[in-house]
């Protein structure tokens, strides 16, 4: 580690968000050095030491490459006067500095250096709220570099130093030398390998109960990511011994005891115990509790449904199938039902009745909602009836976890029935939050297409209900699409019985076959710009690739077409953020759920505007202003993956499938990236990747009780 001293010289970057900053130092030499590091940005002027490495940067050149900071306290009465200007105090200016000055003479060097910041307190003639500034920002710095010099005796990274000291102020040291772990819950970049590194170095035992139950954490709070609500215990000490490198037995032991002492939930089944993260096992239980209290409510509708299924018929020229007429008379008959079914076999002509049906039968307020922003338009055009999403209905809570809603059982919705489109994209804590809003007297009508793939996040909602055998259920299994798209229907269902579809040049699914993945990107290009010829609306075109990542990712594809159907232009503002380019007239899909702007994850939009501080997009529902510091919440969205197409349609969906997506290729992703398309569907790729996903069935399977505790079979 090489360390550079001198003063900054000027700021060149700083991301407030992951806090990499760039700045120019002016060494004692007078050498002018570009740094790097991420840590809050240093303001101009500021003595300061920097410890790290110099580096060839490919593009910017000779830099340093800083991974601590610390700013260096004066040694004489000028620079004191100076560091105290530079501190950035609001009302802190030469006339009150030359009070601080006056008052401690050369002693100030002494409380500056050894961060007395007190005896700031005592200073006359100065405001209150100046003096309590001064003296929390001087304890900061006094904190914030005992925190640097605590990382770096240890040999790690200080840029952690920041977020230590947010949490913990003037306690930060103390609490990371009891628990190093405490890390791993603050800082989201953290390893279990680092922390167990300055453990280690701490003299924390191997078998010590902090370590234990660090470890217990790390591998629980994966668990959401991965699809589980829950692990059977051989699979969890397995995962700690991987974590742990070892100590199996102490870690059961570790296990056994935090279960009896009920911080641990856990659930006995089948000779299994099976281990939850709290959060988990309270939205599988009260999920189950929810839905058998509508199980067991009865509030019948008023309906002569006979009758009023033949008014319907004649005044929309249809006539319903044995099967449908079943689904309808169930969600009429029903509390709580669920209707499955596959593209084109009528479900939401059937929830277009439900609502006719219900507002006859009285039940006046009706909620048609859908987990994603695409499939509440699709569904409010095709029912008339305004449809929302599932965040925007239960309203979520600024600045909190992202299933903490305003909506809840103590202020439910106001609704006599509740039905929920797209529910394959249901997770059990989605769901849960659902049902808790939903007052008791409603109906609830699930309808969604089991075969899609399982939601992101713990457990598989959908699957789960219809797997249980206590919950009413209709499969729909007549597919009614006569109109466009229905070669498309077909071939979805071919591919969901392990067929292959058949491969044609040309209609409404289409096969372009490339034999490489520059033949693809090309293909990929000529056939977006040629088909956005043929839309209004370019957010009808959309590429569905199976993954993110990688030459073949998402993301790869988005710059490759960027570069051909939007290439920069003078009279086109763009800018550069995360290794990016953002240009006027680029799709961009929203990653994160922004709840100030009520703008939410997967959402797709059109960049119309850029300048030096904001990034304006038209959303489908409304047009927001995102500040240059949240440009995070954004990527390119030319292509998308097939996981964030989820419970969304498109005009023309374009679908890259080559064998370099190897594991991503299987049968439900087909079925779900083909389902998109309502028009064309086309893929580019080849034979032998369509028929690997055809006959590729994903196995794996999601740890969840929820059918067992719907069944009555295991207890909470
Ligand atoms: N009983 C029926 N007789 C004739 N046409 C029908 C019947 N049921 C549905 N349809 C028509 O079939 C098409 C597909 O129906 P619908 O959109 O309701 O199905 P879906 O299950 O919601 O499928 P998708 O998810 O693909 O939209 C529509 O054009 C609809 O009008």
């Amino acid at each position: 580690m090489e360390t550079l001293r001198g003063l900054v010289y000027r700021r060149i970057y700083s991301n407030t968000q992951n806090t990499y900053c760039v700045f120019v130092v002016r060494d004692y030499n007078d050498e002018y050095i570009t740094c790097t590091g991420r840590f809050e940005a240093p303001k101009d002027g500021e003595d300061l030491e920097l410890k790290g490495r110099y580096v060839e940067h490919e593009k910017y050149g000779f830099q340093f490459d800083a991974s601590s900071i610390e700013k260096l306290k004066p040694d004489n009465l000028g620079s004191a006067r100076l560091y105290l200007l530079n501190l950035g105090i609001k009302g802190l200016g030469e006339k009150s500095v030359e009070k601080i000055i006056d008052y401690f003479g050369t002693e100030l060097l002494d409380v500056l250096r050894e961060a007395r910041p007190e005896s700031i307190k005592d200073v006359p003639g100065l405001r209150k709220s100046v003096k309590e500034e001064l003296f929390n920002t001087l304890l900061g710095e006094g904190i914030l570099s005992d925190l640097n010099h605590f990382f770096e005796s240890h040999n790690i990274s200080a840029k952690w130093s920041h977020i230590v000291y947010t949490y913990y102020g003037s306690s930060a040291v103390l609490v990371l030398q009891d628990n190093p772990y405490t890390l791993l819950r603050i800082a989201p970049d953290m390893t279990f390998a680092t922390a167990d590194t300055l453990a280690n170095q701490l003299g924390i035992p191997g078998d010590d109960e902090r370590r234990l139950e660090a470890a217990l954490n790390w591998i629980l709070r994966g668990l959401d990511d991965q699809g589980h609500t829950c692990l059977p215990v051989d699979e969890l000490i397995g995962k700690a011994v991987d974590v742990l490198k070892g100590y199996a037995d102490e870690f059961a032991d570790y296990v056994e005891m935090v279960i009896g002492q009920g911080i641990l939930y856990s659930t006995y089944f089948d000779d299994i115990l099976y281990i939850y993260p709290p959060e988990l096992y309270v939205a599988e239980c009260e999920s189950v509790n929810y839905t058998k209290r509508f199980l067991e409510a009865s509030s019948p509708v008023s309906l002569d449904i006979e009758n009023f299924i033949s008014n319907f018929e004649s005044k929309h020229e249809i006539t319903f199938g044995e099967e449908q007429k079943e689904a309808i008379d169930l969600a009429f008959f029903e509390q709580f039902s669920v209707i499955t079914g596959g593209p084109g076999t009528g479900k939401t002509t059937i929830i277009k009745a439900l609502v006719e049906g219900f507002q006859l039968g009285g039940f006046s307020r009706i909620i048609l909602c859908a987990p994603t922003g695409r499939a509440a338009k699709r569904l409010t055009e095709a029912t008339e009836y305004e449809a929302t999403t599932i965040h925007r209905l239960l309203m979520p809570v600024q600045g909190s976890d992202s299933y903490d809603f305003i909506k809840n059982e103590d202020d439910s919705l106001e609704a006599d029935v509740v039905i929920i489109d797209e529910a394959s994209m249901l997770n059990v804590r989605l769901y849960y939050s659902l049902l808790a809003a939903i007052p008791r007297e409603a109906h609830v009508i699930i309808v969604g297409d089991v075969d899609q793939l399982p939601p992101i996040g713990a457990g598989f909602v959908l699957k789960d209900l219809l797997l249980s055998s206590v919950v009413p259920y209709k499969r729909l299994k007549k597919i009614y699409r006569q109109d466009s798209g229905n070669s498309i229907v077909e071939s979805a269902y071919l591919i969901n019985k392990g067929e292959m579809p058949e491969l044609e040049s040309t209609g409404e699914f289409t096969f372009v076959p490339v034999n490489s993945l520059v033949g693809m990107m090309n293909a990929i290009t000529s056939i977006y710009g040629r088909e956005k010829e043929f839309v209004d609306d370019e957010l009808d075109i959309q590429i569905i690739s199976p993954m993110r990542k990688g030459k073949a990712g998402s993301i790869s594809i988005s710059q490759y077409v960027q570069q051909s159907v939007n290439p920069a232009h003078s009279s086109k503002a763009e800018i550069r953020a995360n290794g990016l380019t953002y240009r006027v007239g680029d799709k961009v899909i929203q990653i994160l759920n922004n709840y100030e702007l009520e703008v939410f994850n997967g959402e797709i939009g059109v960049i119309y505007g850029i300048s030096k501080t904001d990034v304006l997009i038209r959303f489908i529902h409304k047009d927001v202003r995102l500040s240059i510091d949240e440009i995070h919440m954004i990527m390119p969205a030319y292509a998308i993956t097939v996981h964030k197409s989820q419970g969304s349609e498109y005009g023309t969906v374009i679908i890259p499938f080559i064998p370099m997506y190897s594991n991503m290729l299987q049968r439900n992703l087909l079925y779900t990236a083909v389902t998109r398309a309502k028009k064309k569907a086309i893929i580019i790729g080849t034979k032998a990747a369509i028929e690997r996903a055809v006959h590729t069935v994903n196995i794996e399977d999601r740890y969840t009780l929820f059918t067992e505790r719907l069944r009555g079979e295991c207890d909470g």
